[in-house]
């Protein structure tokens, strides 16, 4: 399951963290890429300190409250949260997350756009799916939620700068099959009670739903 919410971060909250990441020191990109990626990565990343700090807190805040994001990413741990930017002619080329970041398996990445359509060009985020590739330029306030297993890529800016928050999680729920399957239980049993209340329906939901849950969660 590949989602796209949009919209999960209020203008206002986007803008105090566009003015204050302004103020702020990036360094290079590479400097968090494996070595396969490393020279494929032509970006930069928010450098550490209290004030850089300040802003992922209270962006993952924002984030982990928007609705369905909790069901989505099922998450156990974040393994790693960064704030990138591609200025213009910058790009991150095809390529895979790692599967172990800081001890931490990633199951789940994810890009929370900051900057709106409006203010760059370019700058899409490509996912091969083997089956072919789609690709999503993210609005300010959108997130693309994907598994960690596709080979993916950030296409140059062409115009502009292009400011995203980018993660990895390690999930409860470690299969994405089982996953989606609980994500869209989730909603019916929602959808069923808000329809009929605790209807017969609802409880069989329900119970499945749990039960499925119970027997797919990580120990
Ligand atoms: O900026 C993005 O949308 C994704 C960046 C990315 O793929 C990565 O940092 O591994
Ligand atoms: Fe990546």
């Amino acid at each position: 399951m590949i989602l796209h919410l949009q919209q999960v971060i209020d203008s206002d909250t986007l803008q105090a963290v566009r003015d204050k990441l302004a103020t702020l020191t990036f360094t290079d990109g590479k400097l968090t890429a494996g070595w396969a990626a490393k020279p494929l990565k032509q970006n930069q990343q928010l450098g550490s300190g209290k004030a850089a700090d300040a802003v992922l807190e209270l962006l993952l805040k924002r984030f982990r409250s928007a609705a369905g994001v909790e069901a989505a990413l099922r998450p156990k741990q974040f393994a790693r949260v960064m704030i990138n930017r591609y200025q213009q002619g910058e790009f991150y080329g095809m390529h895979m997350d790692d599967a172990l970041m800081a001890g931490i398996r990633t199951d789940i990445s994810f890009t929370l756009g900051l900057t709106s359509l409006a203010d760059y060009e370019g700058g899409a985020l490509t996912i091969d799916d083997s089956s072919g590739q789609r690709s999503w330029r993210l609005d300010a306030g959108d997130v693309l939620i994907y598994p960690s297993h596709f080979l993916h890529q950030v296409e140059p800016v062409t115009a502009g700068e292009r400011l995203a928050m980018v993660g990895w999680v390690q999930s409860l729920v470690r299969d994405p099959q089982q996953r989606e399957i609980l994500f869209d239980l989730q909603a019916a049993v929602k959808a069923e009670h808000q329809a009929n209340g605790h209807s017969e329906q609802f409880f069989r939901l329900s119970k499945s739903y749990q039960n499925l849950l119970r027997r797919w969660l990580d120990d």
